[in-house]
């Protein structure tokens, strides 16, 4: 499970680690898509914040049960007590880098609503902290580096081929 801010490589990563495992990746964004028709954007505009977030906990409480999977989850279930519970059950990793490079890669896509990391981290880091199994700086890390900290952390076979 790869949780942190929008715009920290939950999806870059995600897949990767995917990959390496053999195992699926369950993304938060294009299960909104084919969910709920719309990206998390045009959800938060068409619907309010409150509604999308309570389609990304369902997403990741979802997916939690049956086969195992990557699931790259939405900054903000992390808020929501009953994912938090739930993922006592998985591997977290969490992706963190300072707010001004968190900044600039949210720019790279308008699928995000434009909620600002200082004040999504205000909110959410305590959380982050109580979940996370392990944090990587992705401020430093390359998703490839990424990857292979966590195969090796995971105590994976994989990580003696990455
Ligand atoms: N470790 C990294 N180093 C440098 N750039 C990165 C890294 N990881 C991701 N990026 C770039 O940052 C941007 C955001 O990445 P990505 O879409 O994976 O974030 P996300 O956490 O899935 O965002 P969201 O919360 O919207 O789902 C992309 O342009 C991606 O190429
Ligand atoms: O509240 C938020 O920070 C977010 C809401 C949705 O955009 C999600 O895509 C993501 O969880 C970020
Ligand atoms: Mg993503």
């Amino acid at each position: 499970m790869v949780i942190g801010l929008m715009g920290s490589g939950k999806t870059t990563a995600g897949r990767l680690i995917g990959e390496a495992l053999g195992l699926p990746l369950s993304d938060s964004d294009p299960y909104l898509v084919a969910r709920h028709g719309g990206t998390a954007a045009q959800i938060a505009a068409r619907e309010g914040a409150e509604a999308l977030h309570r389609y990304e906990a369902e997403h990741v409480l979802h997916e939690l049960e049956g086969e195992p999977k990557v699931i790259a989850a939405a900054a903000s279930t992390v808020e929501d007590p009953q994912v938090r519970t739930a993922l006592k059950q998985a591997f977290v990793v969490w992706l963190d880098a300072a707010d001004e490079v968190l900044a600039e890669r949210m720019r790279s896509s308008d699928h995000r609503p434009a909620f600002g990391p200082a004040e999504m981290r205000a909110r959410r880091e305590p959380y982050f902290r109580e979940v996370a199994d392990a944090v990587y700086d992705v401020g430093e890390l390359r998703p490839e580096q990424v990857r292979d900290a966590v195969l090796r952390d995971l105590g994976s076979p994989a990580a003696d081929q990455a």
